[in-house]
Parts: structure tokens; C-alpha cells; sequence
């Protein structure tokens, strides 16, 4: 049983053609799937169908074998996330977002979270902005040279570098199981892109991008759209946990 499975998910354009037809990934947990194609193709809007974030006119997606609908959407969205190249220009900071994230997760899902704003590789209560974390080896924030000061800081005065980082920082730290990425350094240099993907790289991911080396770096397996709703699956054989993850056209 593959750890996560999209089967046939399809979806048209408001004229009725096909924006794209049937795609079908599977992913063993800590595989992850580029995906790639020109501007327009549909990238983004595949992710969000597998988030069950938009309709769509066919297919499914299965996280250990159990639907979006046994899950519920709102726990399904929590467990298979979503994350925005850049998030919306919202009222307050980072940490307030996170505390209000976290309290919706955590009544769709009983899980553990970590903290976005620090890296600890101890398990050390650390006391920061009047609340106490306690860590469970989450690689985030500090380790992508985050200033804690920029959690209590609002979000229009953070850079888009900033903003990009702690948007993935606080879906890591929410600990889902898949993580549905939408360039998530396009607006990093390549010194902190390195670091971002170094954390990344230890989840379960499908991962859109434009750089060609990032896609050789990270992806286990390709997923390729085209201009016309065509669409191209390679594996490259580097599946992360024992047997056969496959991408299937
Ligand atoms: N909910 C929707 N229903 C139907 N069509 C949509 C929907 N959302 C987006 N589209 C259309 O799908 C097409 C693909 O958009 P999408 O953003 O998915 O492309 P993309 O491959 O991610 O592009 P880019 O690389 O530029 O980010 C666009 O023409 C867009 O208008």
C-alpha cells in the first residue's frame, strides 16, 4: 500500500477542456515528487485539487488508503497541506498565525506540533515569546537564519524571502503528513534555498519547481505536465522506504 496515492484526478477548464486528464502519483512516505512544466499548465492547480482546496471533475486521492471524504476535508487539508508560494499579506504576525493554524489542526487531527521559530536538536524546554516549547528535533526557523524577532514582527513589514520561509516553517512545524509544495524558494537565494531544501528533504513531498538543479537534488520521481493536458511520469529509482513507489501516466 503506497503512503500516499492520487488515482486519475482530473480537471477541466471553464471551457470544458481538459486543464489535465487521469494523473496518477504514488508516493512511499519521504519520497518526493517533482513536479514540472511550463507556466499554465495546471501545476498549481493539481496541487490544490490533491488539498482538496478546489473541485474537480474526477479522481482521488488516498492517504494510507483512506480518502479525503473518510478523513473529512478538514483533517484531510491538515494532514496533506498545501503551501502557498508566498501567503496572503495577513493582519498580525507570524506566531499569532501559527497559534490560530495550530488550534484549527489540532481539532482535526491529535498530533504533536513543533515550534516554527527555533531549531533545538535537545529536548529542552525553551521559554520565547511568553511561551514555553518543548522540541522534538524540529530543523526550522534559526536553522534558515530566521531572526526569532521577525515571529512577533507583522507581516507587511517582512521581506518576501522572510514571508516564504516562515509560511514553510509553520506548515513543517504543523506536522503534516504530506506536504503539497508551490516553489517554495523562489524567493530565496541559492545559499538559503540549500537550507530550506535540507529540511524539506525529510518529508513526504510533491514539490513544484522551476530550477532544474533543485528538481535533480531533491525529487525521487518526476511529474512532468505539458501545454495540451498531456502529462509525464518518471521515476528515477531513488524511492525512500523499500518497494515500489510509482508515478503511472
Ligand atoms: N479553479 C480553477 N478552475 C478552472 N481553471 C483554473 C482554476 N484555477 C486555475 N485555473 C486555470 O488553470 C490554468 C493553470 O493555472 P496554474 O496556476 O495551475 O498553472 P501553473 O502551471 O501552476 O503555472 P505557473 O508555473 O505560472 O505558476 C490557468 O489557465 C488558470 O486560469
Amino acid at each position: 500500500m503506497p503512503f500516499f496515492e492520487a488515482r486519475s484526478v482530473s480537471k477541466a477548464r471553464s471551457d470544458g477542456s481538459w486543464l489535465f486528464k487521469d494523473i496518477n502519483v504514488s508516493l512511499n512516505k519521504g519520497d518526493i515528487v517533482a513536479l514540472t512544466g511550463p507556466s499554465g499548465v495546471g501545476k498549481t492547480t493539481f496541487l490544490k485539487c490533491i488539498a482538496e482546496l478546489i473541485l474537480y471533475e474526477g479522481g482521488k486521492s488516498y492517504l494510507q488508503d483512506k480518502s479525503a471524504d473518510e478523513y473529512g476535508i478538514p483533517s484531510w487539508r491538515s494532514r496533506v497541506m498545501y503551501v502557498p508560494q508566498r501567503p496572503p499579506v495577513m493582519e498580525g504576525t507570524p506566531l499569532e498565525f501559527f497559534e490560530t493554524v495550530k488550534n484549527f489542526a489540532s481539532q482535526s487531527k491529535r498530533r504533536e506540533f513543533g515550534s516554527p521559530c527555533l531549531i533545538c536538536t535537545c529536548e529542552i524546554p525553551i521559554v520565547y515569546a511568553h511561551t514555553i516549547y518543548v522540541f522534538f528535533e524540529v530543523e526550522i526557523g534559526i536553522g534558515w537564519e530566521l531572526s526569532p524577532d521577525l515571529w512577533e514582527q507583522t507581516w507587511n513589514t517582512l521581506s518576501g524571502g522572510e514571508m516564504q520561509r516562515i509560511a514553510i516553517a509553520i506548515a513543517v512545524a504543523l506536522n503534516p503528513d504530506v506536504l503539497l509544495l508551490d516553489e517554495p524558494t523562489s524567493a530565496l537565494d541559492p545559499d538559503t534555498s540549500i537550507l530550506v531544501e535540507r529540511t524539506l528533504q525529510k518529508h513526504t513531498c510533491l514539490w513544484i519547481t522551476h530550477n532544474p538543479e533543485q528538481e535533480k537534488r531533491v525529487a525521487s520521481q518526476h511529474l512532468i505536465l505539458g501545454p495540451h493536458g498531456e502529462h509525464h511520469l518518471n521515476g528515477n529509482g531513488n524511492h525512500r522506504s523499500g518497494g515500489a513507489g510509482s508515478v503511472r501516466g
